[in-house]
C-alpha cells in the first residue's frame, strides 16, 4: 500500500491533560479512513494535530513523503495540502453558494468552470446563487465538501460532517460524499463514532479508545475479527461468551461452536445474527423484543443467568415465551 498519511507514536496534550497516548495510523493513497470512537477519545485532537492546528508533543506524522511533525519541527497547516471539513461546514454566511465552492481557487485560471464542476457533482448547479442560509443542512452540507474539493487537496479531513442530519438524509449525504471523493482520487480521514456510518462508507477503520488506535483494518475484519472484546462492542451488537476452547471448539451454554483464527484467551465473540431461535439449543426465556424493521432484536435470559441478542427472522416471540437458542458459523477468540 502507497501510505499517503503516516501517524506513528503520536502523543498530544492540552496543557498537562494527555489526550492522545502513541496513536499509530496508516492511511493509503486514495482510501477513505474512517477513525471511529467514543466521544472524548481523542478523534478530533488527531486531526487537529495530522492538519497542523495543533502540535504533536512527541511522535512523527508524515504525508506523503514528507515529515510534516516530529513534536520538533512543524510545518505550518497552509503548506501540508491538507484540508479540514468542519462539523458545521463553516460555510462564509455572506458568500454565495458558488462563491463558496470558488473561495479555495482565488488564483486558478480554471475558477469558473471548477466550480461549476463541484456545483454539478454536488447536485447543486442550479443553487449557486443562494446563501448557505437559503439551503437545507443536507445542501450546506455538500457545499462544505465541494469547497473542500474544489481545490483538489491530497487529503481531506472530514469531522464528523454528517452529524446534523437526520438519518435518511444522512444515508444520502454521506454516500454522495463517498462517490465524490472516490472520483476525486482523494485521500480521506473521517473521524465518527457512528458505527454504521463507518462500516459502511470506510475502506478502512481504525478504531480508537482513550487516545490509542485498537485495530485498524477493513470494516469487515474489525467487525467479524475485532481485537478485544470492547472494539467487538463498540463497532455493533456483539455476545461475549465465557468458553473452554479445545481443538478449535469453544465450549459455551450453548454448545460447541468452531473457532476461527488464534485462540487468545477464555472469551468468544459472536454476533446476534448467527443466533437462532428454534426446537434445540439452549433454553431460554424472552426478556425484550425490538422491532427493527427487517428483524427483530429479541433479548433473551438464558437458564444460566446470562442475557443475550438474537436477531430473528420471521414472526418475533413474546416477551415470557419459553425458547431453545443455538449458534451458526464459527466464533472469534478475544483476550481476557
Ligand atoms: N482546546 C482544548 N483544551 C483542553 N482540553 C481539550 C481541548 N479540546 C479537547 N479537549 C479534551 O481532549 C479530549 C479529547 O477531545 P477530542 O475533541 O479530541 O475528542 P473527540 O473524540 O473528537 O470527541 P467528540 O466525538 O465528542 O468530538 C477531551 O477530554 C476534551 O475534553
Amino acid at each position: 500500500m502507497t501510505s499517503d498519511l503516516t501517524v506513528s507514536g503520536l502523543h498530544a496534550s492540552y496543557g498537562s491533560n494527555a489526550v492522545l497516548h502513541g496513536v499509530d495510523l496508516k492511511v493509503g493513497r486514495g482510501c477513505l479512513t474512517a477513525v471511529l470512537g467514543p466521544s472524548g477519545c481523542g478523534k478530533s485532537t488527531l486531526l487537529r494535530v495530522v492538519a497542523g492546528f495543533h502540535r504533536a508533543t512527541s511522535g512523527m506524522v508524515s504525508v506523503g513523503d514528507r515529515l510534516v511533525d516530529d513534536g520538533r519541527r512543524v510545518v505550518p497547516p497552509e503548506r501540508r495540502r491538507i484540508t479540514i471539513v468542519p462539523q458545521d461546514g463553516a460555510l462564509f454566511p455572506h458568500l454565495t453558494v458558488a462563491a463558496n465552492v470558488a473561495y479555495g481557487l482565488a488564483h486558478d485560471p480554471g475558477r469558473a468552470s471548477r466550480t461549476a464542476e463541484m456545483l454539478q457533482l454536488v447536485g447543486l448547479q442550479d443553487l449557486g446563487d443562494r446563501y448557505p442560509h437559503e439551503l437545507s443542512g443536507g445542501q450546506q452540507q455538500r457545499v462544505a465538501v465541494a469547497r473542500a474539493l474544489a481545490p483538489r487537496p491530497a487529503f481531506v479531513l472530514l469531522d464528523e460532517p454528517f452529524s446534523a442530519l437526520d438519518a435518511h438524509l444522512r444515508e444520502v449525504v454521506r454516500r454522495d460524499v463517498r462517490d465524490l471523493i472516490r472520483l476525486e482520487g482523494a485521500t480521506a480521514v473521517l473521524v465518527t463514532h457512528d458505527q454504521g456510518e463507518a462500516l459502511s462508507l470506510a475502506d478502512d477503520v481504525a478504531v480508537m479508545r482513550d487516545g490509542v488506535i485498537l485495530q485498524q483494518a477493513t470494516p469487515r475484519e474489525v467487525y467479524t475479527r475485532p481485537a478485544d472484546a470492547w472494539v467487538a462492542a463498540f463497532v455493533g451488537d456483539a455476545i461475549v461468551l465465557d468458553a473452554r476452547i479445545e481443538a478449535d471448539v469453544a465450549h459455551t451454554v450453548l454448545g460447541p461452536i468452531g473457532v476461527d483464527g488464534p485462540v487468545r484467551g477464555h472469551r468468544v465473540v459472536l454476533r446476534p445474527e448467527q443466533l437462532t431461535l428454534g426446537d434445540h439449543g439452549a433454553d431460554a426465556r424472552v426478556r425484550g423484543v425490538e422491532f427493527r424493521g427487517d428483524s427483530s432484536l429479541v433479548q433473551v435470559h438464558l437458564g444460566t443467568g446470562q442475557d443475550l441478542l438474537v436477531r430473528h427472522h420471521g414472526p418475533p416471540p413474546r416477551p415470557d415465551d419459553t425458547v431453545r437458542v443455538s449458534a451458526r458459523g464459527t466464533v472469534w477468540s478475544v483476550p481476557d
